[in-house]
Formats: structure tokens, sequence, C-alpha cells
């Protein structure tokens, strides 16, 4: 029996657009994510998030339904356009009230809350305003996570700012995949700049702030990148590449430093960072959280886009994302990260899998590969915790079923089932296998 130290916070996470539905209820404001899902085009099939889980009113059966996986802890976000309409000014107390709500349910079932501030659903009044291209953006969030540690800080201690903010910029503004749907790449890489000033900005008004014995950090998305072979030329390639996909955030918030390769080869696209930014966005955190999926393979592509790169596809298990299956990567991310980066707390704030489930006729979902999945990424995480990482806890993506972005509800990452139709909650056969890990606080090597 492999057994995870004392007081190890398993839980599961979850997003406001992704699960909540009621977009526009009780004074809320739209967000860019539902202007780009209302935009035809964007999502599969044209979802949106207008209904989702109908969580926004289903919240207490939801609740009950952590109590019944044993859940430590849950993460979720705040919607920013719930709480703040015009995403500053007026504050809306009925979509405060939600989350008051949510919060004291929470606590009463002895789950320990994590909040994400910002997790992709900017009011759209801000974008129509330039969004996180726009300088201004970190004050209009340091003024919205204020008014949260205000509201909410006398119950809940654990904070995060934003939730992977290179999936903000480059999905949203360089990709044009994500809201607001940008394709450009100076507004993208501005984006990051402002994204991680807004981080450091928030983190200094909650030391400001009066939440006692609080703790805040930041959810980075990071994916160990390997040469798809050992030629120099794919070394160089997979350098790029890590630099481009990790060290892009994880360089600046722990070094106050943007990686120079990068910097020299986006030239002119580069934003002006100056000194005292940097500062900002070194503002020290109590601890990182990590979403982890997969690893990324790459070979040298000359030519090929600012990082002259290409991704190698990989033989072996592969989820219905087209993810690969690495557990080993995640053992070697948490390794690295301790070693390379002042060995910080850790939590896995996100890892899971999207499968083809089915619900059977007996009423089951026999989802024993997402169960195999976990089962051996959490030998992976344990290896670490061995190997001296100080990590603290894992939430798996996600709960439940919900709206897969521009995926739309196609893909399946929940440790619960969700018939949109009925919004009838299953819970999976990798949910049972879950709760019983959580109850003993270990799992069978
Ligand atoms: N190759 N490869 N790739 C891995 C690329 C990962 C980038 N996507 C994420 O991290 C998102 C994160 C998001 O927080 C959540 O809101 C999403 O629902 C999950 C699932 O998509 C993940």
């Amino acid at each position: 029996m492999l057994r995870f130290p004392e007081g190890f916070l398993w839980g599961c996470a979850t997003a406001a657009y992704q699960i909540e539905g009621s977009p526009l209820a009780d004074g809320a404001g739209p967000s860019i994510w539902h202007r780009f899902s209302h935009t035809p085009g964007n999502v599969e099939r044209g979802d949106t998030g207008d209904v989702a889980c109908d969580h926004y009113r289903r919240w207490r059966d939801d609740v009950a339904l952590m109590r019944e996986l044993g859940l430590k802890a849950y993460r979720f976000s705040v919607a920013w356009p719930r709480v703040l309409p015009d995403g500053r000014g007026a504050v809306n107390e009925t979509g405060l009230a939600f989350y008051h709500r949510l919060v004291d349910a929470l606590l009463e079932a002895g789950i320990v809350p994590f909040i994400t501030l910002y997790h992709w659903d900017l009011p759209g009044a801000l974008q129509d305003l330039g969004g996180w291209a726009n300088r201004d953006v970190a004050g209009w969030f340091a003024d919205y996570a204020a008014l949260l540690f205000d509201r909410l800080g006398d119950r809940v201690r654990h904070w995060i700012t934003l939730n992977e903010p290179w999936c903000v910029a480059h999905l949203g503004y360089i990709a044009g995949v994500h809201a607001p749907g940008m394709r450009d790449l100076w507004a993208g890489l501005r984006a990051v700049h402002h994204l991680l000033l807004a981080h450091g900005r928030a983190v200094q008004a909650f030391r400001a702030s009066n939440v006692k014995k609080g703790r805040i950090g930041i959810t980075l998305n990071l994916a160990p990148q390997y040469p798809a072979s050992r030629s120099e030329a794919d070394l160089a390639a997979a350098q790029r590449a890590d630099a481009y996909h990790n060290r892009l955030v994880l360089d600046p918030i722990f070094s106050g430093r943007y990686p120079e390769l990068l910097v020299r080869r986006f030239n002119d696209a580069w934003p002006d960072a100056p000194q005292a930014d940097l500062e900002t966005i070194a503002t020290p955190i109590d601890f990182l959280g990590i979403n982890y999926y997969s690893r990324g393979v790459v070979a040298h592509a000359p030519g090929a886009g600012f990082l002259e790169t290409r991704s190698v596809a990989q033989p072996g298990p592969h989820t219905a994302m087209g993810w690969e299956i690495y557990p080993e990567g995640l053992f070697e991310l948490l390794v690295r990260i301790h070693g390379e980066y002042g060995g910080p707390t850790l939590y896995i704030t996100e890892n899971g899998a999207a499968f083809d489930d089915r619900l059977e006729p007996s009423g089951g979902v026999h989802d024993t590969d997402r169960l195999d999945y976990l089962r051996r990424h959490f030998l992976q995480a344990h290896r670490a915790i061995e190997a001296g990482v100080r990590l603290q806890g894992y939430f798996v993506w996600s709960l439940m079923d919900n709206f897969e972005w521009a995926h739309g509800y196609s893909k399946r990452f929940g440790i619960v089932y969700v018939d949109y139709e009925t919004q009838r909650r299953v819970i999976k056969q990798s949910g049972h296998w879950y709760r019983e890990i959580i109850a003993r606080n270990g799992l069978e090597n």
C-alpha cells in the first residue's frame, strides 16, 4: 500500500463557465466565452455554456455529491462578470451571494475550498477595452481580487490568481481557438505580460488584505518537452519548446525575468517589460498549482513559425483529446520544478483524461481507461513525494463532465457522468474508485 502524507488534500477541480450555466442570470454580465460560444463556428456543434451542468441552480446537490465522494478539497472558479458585470465598478450582490452560499456549503461538508479568481471568463466589457492586451487590466484584476479577498477571505484560505495564463494568451490571442478568438502575436505576447502583471498585483493585494492565515498561488499548465531524436537540432528544438511552453511563465514568476531565448526570437514582437513590472510579477507566492495532462515531443522544423519546431506524434495510448498518456512526465516535471525553482509547495491543480464514456443500460459507466490513467499518475505523484517534492494535494480534472471549451460537450473528463438531457449525475467507476483512494489516503502499488 502506497500511503500519501497525512493531511494530503485529495480533491476535484471545475471552472465557472464550464459547469454553472445561467451566464446572464441575476444581473451577471456576459463574459468573452459567452460571446465566443455564441459566435457561430467557434465551438463544436454550436454548444454554449448557457446551461452546462446547471450548477448555478444545482449547487446543493453537487456539494452533496462531493461529500459522497469524500473529497477533502474542491477547486472552483468565481465568474468575474457574475460579481462585477462590467468587470469593474458596481458589485452584483446577487452574483456574489451565490459564491457565499457555495463556500458555506463546502465548509459545512468539511471540504476545503480553493478559489481560482480567473478561469478564462473575462467580462466582455473589459474585452471591449482591449482585454488582456490592455495594460490597465492588471489594475482591474487586482481590484476584483481585493473585493473577493474582502468578501470571502474570512472563510476561504486557499487562493489561485490565474488558471493557465499561457493558454489564455496563446489559445485566445495567438492561435485564436479560444475566446476572444484573436490571431495577433503582438497582442498575445502583451497579454502574457499583462496576465503575469495582474497576477503579481493580486498577490500584493492579498498580502495587504486581512485574509487570516491565507495562502495564494497561481496555476500553470506545464508540459515537459522531449526531443524527437538525439540530434543537436532536435535537442535545441526541445529547448525552444520548453522555453515557450514552460519557462515563459515559470521564469518571470520565480526569477523575475523572461527567457532570453524567447526575447531574442520574438524580436520586435516582444512587449516592453520594465524592471518594476518584473519585480511585481515575481512577488513571492505560497504555492504553485500545476496542471499536467501530457508531454510534448518535438523536432527541429526550419522556417516553421517563430519557434521552428514541429510536434512528433508518439505511438502508444492517447486520450480522446488526442493527448499521449505519459505518466512518467508528471514525475519528471515535479522533480524538475522542485530542483530548478527552489522547492516550492506544489499542488496538482488539474490532472485527468477525456475518454468516450458510455452510460450502460445497467446505469453504470465503466470508465476503466480513466481509472487506469489516474492510477498511473497517482503512482508518479507518490514517487515524486518520495523523492522530496513538497506535493500537498491533487485535484482531479474534473468532478463532472462539463463544457470542454471549443470542443463543447463532446469531450467527457468527469469522474461523474452528466446526462445533459436530464442533468442526472452518475458516479462513474473511476469516481467510486477515487472515493476509496481518498478514504485510504493511498493506493495499491
Ligand atoms: N498535447 N497536449 N496537450 C495538453 C494541453 C493542455 C492545455 N489545456 C489545458 O490545460 C486545459 C485545462 C483547463 O484548465 C480546463 O478548463 C480544461 O477543461 C482542461 C481540459 O482541456 C485543461
